[in-house]
């Protein structure tokens, strides 16, 4: 690390500049109490709230400026990530960044996808073929995995054209509805990889000031995280009714149960961390839950 990344005492995040990442990364992060000077277009965001900047970036660039020190920590793709790091691998370099917190956003798959009219027999049916991807290390090792010795054909965009334009057999990249993969006849065969946006920091820990700083955003980061989906569930219902009730909350932490009227009428109260879907709510109403409300919940500290 250079002498004036180490004197820096504010923590600097990599996010997307613009791409299927930026906006949730931004969202994610002002969710944990962060807020920023500049406005999206620029490339540097002074922090406001808290001493935390952000870098807005190529996603690609992301590990590099981890592994740098430029960035303390960056919001990437798992495939980015990975991709980088077996890439340094290949090339006998030290992993130099990892990953810490998945996000829950931008899911998607890196998998082996081959023209509709092949009927797939397994790995071995690839020894010899050309493989199109954006992703030749994470492709390349796995196929040494396989012990299957074939063509790597690295194309940075239109990977799923390549097959109809005589570039390559097959394709190996990102799956998220397949719709992409339909439209261009082609079918998956195999995963890879199951991504999603992480956040991505190096392997070494941090010192003084940003220690104390990336400390506090991973413990408000993971309070974000938890509260995504949770919601406060109340009802009331029949004292009785609790033993069908109950099953239906596996993912309630500890309920607390009130009693109002008299010995046999209680109110429940329970933050349940799932879906509560109109279906489960529907269930809930079936096995006795009266007054079923469901309320949002702003913030949730350890
Ligand atoms: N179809 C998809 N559905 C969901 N997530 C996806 C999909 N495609 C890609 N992603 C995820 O979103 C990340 C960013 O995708 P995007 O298409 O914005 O990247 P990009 O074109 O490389 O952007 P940049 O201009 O920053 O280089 C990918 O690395 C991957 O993790
Ligand atoms: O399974 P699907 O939902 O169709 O998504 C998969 C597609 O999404 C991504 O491309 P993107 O749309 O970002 O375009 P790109 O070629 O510019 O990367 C990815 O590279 C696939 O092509
Ligand atoms: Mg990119």
């Amino acid at each position: 690390m250079s002498p004036a990344v180490e004197s820096r005492d504010r923590l600097r995040i990599a996010i997307q500049k613009s791409g299927r990442l930026a906006d949730p990364a931004r969202a994610l992060l002002a969710s944990c109490g962060l807020s920023w000077r500049e406005s999206r277009d620029r490339l540097f965001c002074y922090g406001e709230t808290l001493p935390v900047d952000l870098l807005l970036v190529r996603d690609d660039d992301i590990p590099g400026l981890i592994a740098d020190g430029v960035c303390d920590l960056g919001i990437v793709g798992r495939n980015v990530l990975e991709e980088q790091d077996a890439e340094r691998l290949r090339g006998g370099a030290t992993p130099a960044f990892r990953e810490m917190r998945s996000l829950g956003f931008g899911g998607c798959r890196l998998a082996l996808a081959v023209p509709e009219s092949w009927s797939w027999q397994g790995p071995a049916q690839l020894a010899g073929t050309r493989i199109a991807t954006s992703y030749p290390a994470l492709l390349q090792a796995w196929l040494e995995r396989e012990g299957i010795v074939a063509d790597v054909v690295t194309l940075s965009g239109s990977v799923e054209i390549a097959p109809r334009l005589g570039q390559a057999d097959l394709v190996c990249d990102l799956v998220s509805s397949g719709a992409t993969l339909a439209a261009n006849q082609l079918k998956p065969v195999a995963t890879l990889l199951e991504s999603e946006a992480v956040l991505a920091g190096p392997v070494g820990e941090f010192d003084g000031e940003r220690a104390l700083l990336a400390e506090m955003l991973l413990r408000r980061l993971d309070g974000a995280l938890r509260t995504r989906h949770s919601r406060l569930l109340m009802f009331q219902a029949e004292r009785n009714a609790i033993p069908q009730l109950l099953p239906l909350l596996p993912d309630a932490e500890t309920p607390t149960l009130l009693q109002v009227d008299g010995a046999d009428r209680l109110a429940l109260q329970a933050l349940c961390h799932g879906r509560l879907t109109w279906q489960r709510l529907e269930d809930l109403k079936r096995a006795g839950a009266q007054g079923l409300m469901v309320l949002p919940v702003e913030s949730l500290l350890a």
